[in-house]
């Protein structure tokens, strides 16, 4: 166990909200790339293959292969300032403590990342010195998925097997059929339409999961499924207006179907014309929106004879969409008073309390 700040009697009860995202290379270079598929890769939620074998196949053909690949699509998506999930990450959770600030609650707001920088035990560690007595963790994942909300959870948890004075600990597991999020998503989808015209199609694409996972217990599917329906039911689509995808299949094996690509040239094939594409499974755009979707998907609709494509943009940075997260949040913090503005005299008065007992301040 790793050395601590030292117990301070009658400090005031403090909480903090963590926002954690799955994390990003630090650059759209092969060697960054490797460092950080290694991390990812090397979780056991993430694949979930026998550990010897696996370990042979990453280090032996995939850590060999993939990164340069991997690199050069981040390369046509990376922003001046970085990675766009970690943009848009770091965006939302200062806006997320100004937000919950203005809402006059006293609480620190800072963001993580499962794989990659600024991880989950540096943020925690930076929180206990901060004087953190309560950790609200919010995984940035509107859907659970054990390879995700719940590898944010096993980070944690790993984390407070090194520490020995632990905050209070909530978890918010899953957001999608909050009323506020859906409806955020829906209006984001009004507006698209009112700039660019409505398509002949909605496509809900959402990452995708091994298929066997869902066999398995995994309610990803099922709240993907659900976020559709809601998606669509607040846009007043009908049933053939929309569809539900998923995408970023990743190996051989059957993951969640139907995939998106294939599905929109067949949706081009059979003469659909327009579409309109959402990813309402991610909570900011990142590779796999940008690129994967927004390039790559595209071209092959056009390619297969559809005439126009549409991408609307994740909530990123959205008013609505911080909103729906801030009462999230709020909703969550029930019966940590954040709100108390700490009571001065009170305080000294506990701490005279403590010091006459004989304690050491
Ligand atoms: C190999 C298995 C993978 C599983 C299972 C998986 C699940 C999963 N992932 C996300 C969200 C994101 N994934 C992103 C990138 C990404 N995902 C995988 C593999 C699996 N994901 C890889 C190898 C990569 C890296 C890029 C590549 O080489 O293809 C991202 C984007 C990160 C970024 O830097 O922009 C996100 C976000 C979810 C929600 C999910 C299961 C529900
Ligand atoms: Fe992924
Ligand atoms: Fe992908």
């Amino acid at each position: 166990m790793k050395p601590e700040p030292a117990y301070r009697h009658g400090s005031a009860p403090k909480t903090a909200l963590l926002f954690c995202n799955l994390g990003t290379p630090e650059a759209p270079t092969a060697a960054a790339l490797r460092t950080y598929l290694a991390q990812f890769l090397s979780d056991p939620r993430v694949v979930e293959i026998p550990r010897l074998i696996w370990m042979l196949i990453l280090h032996g053909i995939i850590l060999r292969v993939r990164p340069a690949k991997s690199a050069a699509k981040y390369a046509t998506v990376w922003l001046p300032e970085g990675s766009p999930l970690k943009v848009w990450t770091e965006r939302q959770s200062k806006l997320l403590q100004g937000l919950l600030g203005e809402r006059g609650h006293r609480l620190s707001v800072r963001y993580a990342m499962r794989y990659g920088q600024p991880s989950i035990a540096a943020q925690l560690d930076a929180l206990r010195t901060e004087g953190a007595t309560r950790v609200l963790v919010l995984p940035a994942y509107p859907q659970y998925s054990g390879a995700t909300t719940a590898s944010v959870i096993d980070d944690v948890a790993r984390w407070s097997l090194q520490t020995r004075h632990l905050p209070e600990l909530r978890f918010i597991n899953r957001y999608y059929d909050q009323p506020q999020h859906i409806a955020a998503l829906a209006d984001s989808v009004r507006r698209h339409w009112a700039e660019h015209g409505r398509s002949d199609k909605l496509v809900m694409s959402f990452h995708g999961m091994p298929a066997r996972t869902l066999a398995l217990g995994d309610p990803y599917h099922c709240e993907c499924l659900k976020t559709g329906r809601l998606l669509a039911e607040a846009l007043g689509l009908s049933r053939e207006q929309w569809l539900v995808t998923f995408q970023s299949r990743f190996g051989k094996a059957k993951w969640l179907e139907p995939y998106t690509e294939p599905s929109l040239i067949k949706l081009a094939q059979e003469g659909l014309k327009s579409v309109t594409l959402i990813c309402p499974g991610f909570s900011a755009d990142c590779l796999e929106t940008l690129e994967e979707i927004n390039q790559e998907a595209r071209e092959a609709f056009l390619h297969a004879g559809g005439q126009r494509f549409s991408y609307v943009p994740c909530l990123n940075d959205d008013p609505a969409g911080l909103r729906a997260l801030a009462d999230l949040a709020e909703q969550h913090l029930q019966g940590w008073p954040t709100r108390e503005v700490a009571d001065a005299s009170a305080l000294a008065a506990q701490r005279e309390r403590a010091l006459a007992l004989g304690a050491k301040d």
